[in-house]
């Protein structure tokens, strides 16, 4: 799935103007919206004739869908009712409600919300500015607080398109119905929590003219693009992982970080971490080398601490022209310029740090931080974090891994997501396809397995997903 700027939508949008009458795109708009939420009140009450939408309307066209929708609706039998919470509502859109048996309501009129059986978000759309009046927040906390399901048009309100960011109060919607293309917002929290169900309504837009903003992988895609072993391959042709993580204060990340990458495939694993890890590794991981040798991919850095040697290390290892990992303290360490080849692994906090920025710059707008990152180091990028974004040098377009959940926030799952990531790189793929599939992997993994568990067995549970996916493909 491809997510666009607001600017590229206006652009989009103007020019299938050029293509259609007046209107007519509003009206495939709200022609696709009253559909979604008449299957919502369905859904939710068995039938649309005879309950009860409330329409939250502001000043600008995202109110004109949401009141040509309502007044679909209202000519189904649903009982509609239209507040004006912000400047003037679009007037042929009430002009329309009106004429098909809907209501205007002043707002302080409202009274008990519970007696709606939906409210529709038509605040604000892609011409929202962050933020929602002081009156506009009261009303939609009492919506949230009435716990009245919510179909968002188009975004919900308050939410930043571009970015994902959400700076003061927002609508929490049940469901999002976006027109044309989805927004960058959709996709990245902490809005794509607030989004719910999103549901793209085709309106004539023609997206092939824009380089999309994100590219968000699916469980499908996943799967398909993971680099299986073909009949013949041995443990060469899979790739031998080199990790050389953890230290004597932490060897938890070294033992992590090789489950991470025996877990993932990779056809051997070198330690090259501390000594202290060895005994654990020999009894749970015995596959586990100790030898130094030949290498197809690097690990390195993960619970380094503040390593004497560290610059040196990374140096070698990136002077050996060979793809590799570079995660946690071993930031701190790398050259100025590094290849393509080698990715990143930072956090939001890792990232600011190594652009000199606030963490919050990076929270705020995770999209441009990941790029920054490229721009400085010349790497392949992956920001780490309940959205996962991927960038490379020379190319525009960000991915996005497979969403998980938060389970996965505790110490150690970046060390074998580190793991993950060195294992598909050591069997050949370059190093944004080997973030997207680690990140995707240790997401879906974690949904299919909830609750708190630790990390390596997280890890054990990935090579069951893998072998999953496998069987499916080889029935
Ligand atoms: N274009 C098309 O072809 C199609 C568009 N479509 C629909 O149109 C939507 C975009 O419509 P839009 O451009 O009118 O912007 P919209 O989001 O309704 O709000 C702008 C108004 O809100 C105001 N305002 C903004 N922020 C504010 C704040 N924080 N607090 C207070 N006020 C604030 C702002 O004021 P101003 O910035 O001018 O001061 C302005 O008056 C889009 O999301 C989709 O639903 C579909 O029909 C398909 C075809
Ligand atoms: N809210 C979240 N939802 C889903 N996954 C998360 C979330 N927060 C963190 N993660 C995952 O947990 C990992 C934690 O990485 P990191 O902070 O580097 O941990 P550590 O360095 O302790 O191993 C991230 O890579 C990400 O995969
Ligand atoms: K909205």
């Amino acid at each position: 799935m491809q997510a666009f700027t607001v600017e590229q939508v206006r652009r989009l949008e103007a020019a299938a103007t050029q293509e259609v009458p007046e209107g007519a795109l509003m009206q495939r708009a709200a022609a696709g919206l009253a559909v979604v939420v008449a299957g919502e009140l369905e859904r939710r009450t068995g039938r649309a004739y005879g309950t009860r939408v409330l329409v939250l309307v502001g000043p600008g066209n995202n109110g004109g869908d949401a009141l040509w929708a309502g007044a679909r609706l209202a000519r189904r039998g649903v009982r509609v009712e239209a507040v004006g919470v912000l400047g003037t509502p679009h007037a042929e859109g009430l002009a329309a409600l009106l004429a098909a048996g809907g209501r205007r309501l002043d707002p302080t009129a409202l009274g008990d919300l519970r007696r709606y059986d939906l409210v529709l978000d038509g605040i604000l759309g892609i011409g929202g500015r962050p933020g929602l009046p002081d009156d506009v927040a009261d009303l939609v906390a009492r919506v949230e607080a009435a716990e009245v399901p919510v179909v968002a048009v188009d975004l919900p309100s308050g939410v930043v398109a571009d970015t994902g960011a959400v700076p003061g109060a927002s609508v929490r919607a049940d469901v999002t119905v976006t027109f044309g293309v989805v927004k960058v917002g959709h996709l990245l929290e902490p809005a794509r929590a607030r989004t719910g169900r999103l549901v793209l309504v085709d309106i004539g837009l023609d997206p092939t003219t824009e380089t999309p903003e994100l590219d968000a992988w699916d469980v499908a895609r996943v799967a398909d693009a993971w680099p299986w072993p073909a009949q013949r391959s041995d443990k060469y042709a899979k790739g031998v992982v080199g990790v050389d993580a953890g230290s004597e204060t932490y060897p938890g990340a070294g033992i992590m970080a090789t489950y991470g990458a025996v877990h993932g495939g990779a056809g051997m694993v070198r330690f090259l971490g501390p000594e202290s890890a060895h005994a654990v590794l020999t009894t749970n991981l015995p596959n586990v080398v100790f030898a130094d040798g030949r290498v197809q991919a690097h690990l390195l850095g993960s619970g380094w601490g503040d390593r004497p040697d560290g610059t040196q290390a990374v140096a070698a290892a990136v002077d050996s022209g060979l793809p590799g990992v570079l995660d946690a303290d071993g930031l701190g360490f790398r050259p100025d310029e590094l290849p393509e080849s080698w990715l990143l692994t930072p956090h939001a906090g890792e990232l600011a740090k190594l652009l000199g920025v606030a963490r919050s710059e990076v929270e705020d707008d995770p999209l441009a931080a990941v790029r920054a990152g490229v721009e400085r180091t010349g790497a392949t990028v992956l920001l780490k974090g309940s959205t996962q974004l991927v960038a490379r040098p020379g190319v525009r377009t960000v991915e996005l891994a497979v969403p998980g959940p938060a389970w996965t926030g505790q110490a150690g799952s970046g060390d074998t997501l580190g793991g993950l990531c060195a294992a598909v790189l050591a069997a050949g793929r370059p190093a944004h396809e080997a973030a997207v599939l680690a990140a995707s992997l240790q997401a879906v993994t974690a949904a299919a397995h909830p609750g708190p568990l630790p990390p390596h067995v997280l890890a054990e549970r990935c090579a069951d997903q893998l072998g999953a996916w496998w069987q499916e493909r080889h029935p």
